[in-house]
């Protein structure tokens, strides 16, 4: 199936915050004090239960019931030679998703996520899927971005478009049930979009951030930062101040519909399951513009992509997996996801002292 997708609820844009229910959390977190296990023996699990009855104002939270929405957009600095791919990809990859031979279709199937593909710019055109195993929205904002390095990759209204349909997205998840979102990204040449936009909004140089995206040659990765560095200088002459200011000059319409996925999903008070690079970029975007939104935020794993860690520290994140993933398509949130719902079936599920007649330790 393939329909547009409406922007019904532009409110959420600039809404109050939902705020985090700290009462709910410390009672989760007395919960597992009395829970039959040394306290602190589950490590992560616990903090991961205790995070998520803040969040969702509930002593026990229910199963995650997770949704996956995969922005796909070109990118113009891909004639540059900055990805390993051609930009053709980028379609192809839409049309396999839908067709369910993606890993992220595998792992949506395996971990029971329902996944939407959401073409907000690409440029070759594809085939309406057959049987899909989700919904692919077609809502094209342009055919792709400008190159980043020799102007501003989005004007202000295809940035705002782009914004708007992440925020749509988000509502539309929302407003079907889903208690977990998930972003993904599928977009030749978006490493180097979002590595400008991670030097943009922290200290770091590129040299630091520029990776090897989809698997670039050393002698190329020189080439992107010198391409980074002269996108940075560009809009940096032309003026670019604001978070918003730097994503339309060298983010990408993927990022931009990322970057209102989750100030809407964090505006409504649900949790937000980020993947790799891109999305981390696209967070820091929206953290930047609005910074409450950083409480909603979780970080499912840490990609090879070299600047990974620096962004995720810039978001004051912790991934819980290190893979070696560098694929993007929300691959890594999806892996994260069984982590997730066993922290909350545990903290559930889970007799305590009392109930099963253990003897409680010194604590
Ligand atoms: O998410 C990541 O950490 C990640 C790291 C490297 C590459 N990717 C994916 O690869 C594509 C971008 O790589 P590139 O080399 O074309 O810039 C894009 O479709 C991303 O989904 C994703
Ligand atoms: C094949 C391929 C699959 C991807 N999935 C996300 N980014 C990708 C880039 C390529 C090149």
């Amino acid at each position: 199936m393939s329909e547009p997708l409406k922007s019904s609820n532009l409110t959420y844009w600039n809404k109050a915050m939902k705020a985090i229910a700290n009462d709910i959390a410390l009672s989760a977190q007395a919960r597992q004090s009395q829970l039959t296990k040394p306290l602190g023996s589950l490590g992560r699990l616990e903090d991961i239960a205790i995070w998520f009855a803040g969040r969702t104002g509930q002593i026990t939270p229910k199963r995650l019931q997770a949704a996956i929405c995969i922005f796909a957009a070109d990118h113009g600095v891909a004639v540059e030679g900055v990805s390993a791919f051609p930009a053709e990809v980028t379609a192809q990859m839409v049309v396999n998703f839908m067709n369910g031979g993606a890993a992220i279709s595998v792992l949506a199937r395996e971990n029971q996520a329902t996944l939407n593909v959401i073409d907000v710019g690409v440029k070759n055109d594809y085939p309406n899927p057959i049987n899909s195993q989700g919904k692919l929205f077609r809502s094209p904002v342009c055919a792709g971005t400008a190159n980043l390095r020799i102007t501003a990759a989005m004007t202000e209204a295809q940035y705002q478009k782009a914004w708007q349909i992440g925020v749509a997205s988000a509502v539309h998840a929302i407003e079907s049930g889903k208690n977990l979102l998930i972003g993904g990204e599928m977009g030749i040449a978006n490493t180097t979009a979002a590595a400008a936009l991670i030097c943009a909004l922290t200290d770091h140089a590129a040299d630091e951030i520029v990776g090897l995206g989809t698997g670039i040659e050393l002698s190329a990765r020189q080439h992107k930062i010198q391409v980074v560095n002269d996108a940075l200088a560009r809009a940096t002459a032309a003026g670019a101040h604001s978070p918003l200011d730097w994503l339309r000059e060298v983010g990408g319409l993927e990022i931009a519909a990322l970057a209102g996925y989750y100030t809407a999903a964090a505006e409504a008070g649900v949790p937000i399951l980020l993947d790799g690079f891109i999305t981390t970029a696209a967070a820091l975007v929206a953290v930047k513009a609005k910074p409450e939104v950083a409480d909603w935020l979780l970080a499912s794993h840490v990609s090879q992509e070299q600047g990974h860690r620096a962004a995720l520290a810039a978001l004051n994140l912790t991934p819980l997996l290190d893979l070696g993933l560098r694929l993007g398509e929300g691959s890594g949130a999806a892996l994260a996801l069984p982590i997730l719902q066993s922290a909350l079936t545990l903290h559930r599920e889970m007799a305590t002292f009392a109930e099963a007649g253990v003897a409680a330790g010194a604590m």
